[in-house]
């Protein structure tokens, strides 16, 4: 019999935390400690209570013991508000606010002592926290950030020689690299990494910024197909499914693999946001590990299914793995594999997030803005008026400004843009578009449109010149003088004009080359 401890609430009801502090060994693993060489010890240092309005000033921790290398902090069960903490080393800065589920959750911190932190003001509660030096006790190396540094100079040298393949030919377009826990689909954002996985992706991404590739999280589904062996086999004589995690492995297992397919699903960025569902992966090139069935072969499968004995033979067994990678890319590659197909709606995104400007991004969408026009045109337009680029919103609204009819820039839109460039800057796109327009009736309602927005500018005669001259071209040929324009209708262009338009589709490509 094994010994079991009896809560007995009327007895004793408290918050504890055992004396051996099993957080070590996980804080040491998360700052890329060797446990087994440094063997560390750890001594209590203070206890702090923070209230409303105290913090604690940027500072790195002063080494109070001989062999002392890092702090570690609990923050007790405490309800408070604020209290964030801000660390920052080497120009990179996280901040970890743990207020939300701080009445009721302990959070244990852990930095190396040269490493510069801060405890933001408290703004209502307690905040109750005990720090704790990290010594080390052996004669092996002392665990230092320069471990990491290593790591980073490492993954930095391999990086860069990617780049430096990619002038060659068969290179790879992207590295799925498996890590070590499993995160749900509504985990899949680099704010949910747990551990070493936190640590190395904080670690690829710093590297990855500075030479210019991309990360993103996805789902790695191994399945296995089979024949069965086990008692489970002459047992079940009909279908059985075992649900997620609720099967009984002792029951039975492969007798051979028929089949092992790796899929990768739930493709998302570190932020979260969904690139695509599938991602098509060479499975012989761009896995690491290179077999990842193998390492998952000997673990619980997260889903089972069992057929049954069917007749003679023991039936088909399948099983599912799936584990969470992380996508590592050289960011010219996204137009290839992130941004193709579906993930045109994600690139419109990154583009939205584009302060400084990305023209081979920009150009690329307006290369595929006849899938998605009514996504691709708009956003390609703001970002012009956000990098202050006249020409490219220019092209932008040449390329594909109507769809099925509509316009595809909405009042706000051409408010925006004549606010940013003013109505002599793209008063002459304007006038393409307007010819450009596959039927006239559409071009007079935004003619009209146009009038009412430009009211507000200081050049009237210029522009209701211009709106004037906008109305006579786009006036049907057949209306006699002095019709009002508004009520002309649709027999309104020259017949070869609408053949011309026909052949082309909706696409104006043709037509915006002459306009820059
Ligand atoms: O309260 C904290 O989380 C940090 C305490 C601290 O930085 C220190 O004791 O040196
Ligand atoms: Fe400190």
């Amino acid at each position: 019999m094994g010994t079991k401890s009896v809560i007995d609430k009327t007895v004793r009801d408290t918050w504890e935390i055992d004396a051996k502090l099993n957080s070590v060994e996980k804080a040491c693993k998360v700052l890329g400690v060797n446990y087994a060489a440094s063997q560390p010890r750890w001594e209590p240092y203070k206890l702090l209570l923070y209230e409303t309005g105290s913090h604690f000033l940027p500072h790195v921790d002063t080494e109070k013991v001989d062999g002392m290398f890092a702090t570690i902090v609990v923050v007790l069960p405490s309800r408070y508000t604020g209290g964030e903490a801000c660390i920052s080393h080497n120009g990179v800065d996280t901040t970890h606010d743990c207020s939300q589920t701080s009445l009721n959750t302990t959070t244990v911190m852990a930095w190396y002592t040269d490493v510069m932190h801060e405890i933001k003001p408290i703004t209502s509660g307690y905040r109750l926290a005990i720090s704790f030096n990290l010594i080390h006790t052996t004669n092996s190396l002392r665990p230092a950030l320069g471990i990491n540094a290593a790591f980073v100079r490492k993954v930095k040298e391999v990086l860069l020689s990617w780049v430096e393949m990619q002038e060659g030919s068969e290179v790879l377009e992207k590295i799925v690299f498996l890590l070590d826990h499993r995160y749900s689909k509504a985990n899949l954002r680099g704010s949910a990494l747990k551990g070493l996985d936190d640590l190395r992706v904080s670690l690829v991404q710093q590297v990855c910024n500075e030479v210019g590739f991309s990360l993103g999280l996805a789902t790695v589904v191994c399945r296995l197909v089979g024949s069965p062996v086990g008692e489970g086999v002459y047992r079940g004589r009909h279908r059985r499914e075992f649900p997620d995690g609720k099967h009984d492995n002792g029951d039975i297992d492969f007798d051979y693999i028929e089949k092992r397919i790796i899929a990768i699903e739930d493709f998302v960025d570190l932020d979260g946001n969904a690139i695509l569902d599938r991602l098509p992966v060479g499975i012989k090139t761009e896995l690491i590990p290179l077999n990842p069935t193998k390492r998952l072969e000997n673990e619980d499968p997260d889903e089972q299914e069992y057929q049954g004995y069917m007749g003679n033979y023991p039936g088909t067994l399948r099983r599912w793995y799936r584990r969470t990678a992380l996508v590592i890319w050289p960011e010219e590659n996204s137009y290839y594999f992130v941004y193709q197909g579906k993930g045109l709606c994600y690139a419109c995104h990154t583009l939205d997030k584009e302060d400084s400007p990305d023209a081979g991004l920009a150009e690329w969408i307006l290369s595929q803005a006849a899938i998605l026009p009514t996504s691709c045109i708009p956003a390609v337009c703001r970002a012009a008026i956000r990098w202050n680029d006249k020409a490219l919103w220019g092209r932008a609204v040449n390329t594909l400004f109507w769809h099925k009819g509509h316009p595809l820039l909405d009042n706000e839109g051409l408010g925006q843009a004549f606010d940013a460039f003013g109505f002599e800057g793209i008063n002459q796109f304007l006038s393409h578009v307007l010819k450009a327009s596959p039927r006239s009736e559409d071009s007079l309602d935004l003619i009209t449109g146009l009038e009412a927005l430009l009211r507000r500018y200081d050049d009237p005669e210029a522009i209701s010149s211009w709106i004037r001259k906008q109305r006579d071209d786009t006036r049907p040929m057949i209306v006699a003088p002095g019709d009002s324009p508004n009520t002309a209708e649709t027999q309104t262009r020259p017949v070869e004009d609408h053949s011309e338009r026909k052949r082309k589709g909706l696409h104006h490509d043709g037509d915006s080359a002459d306009v820059t």
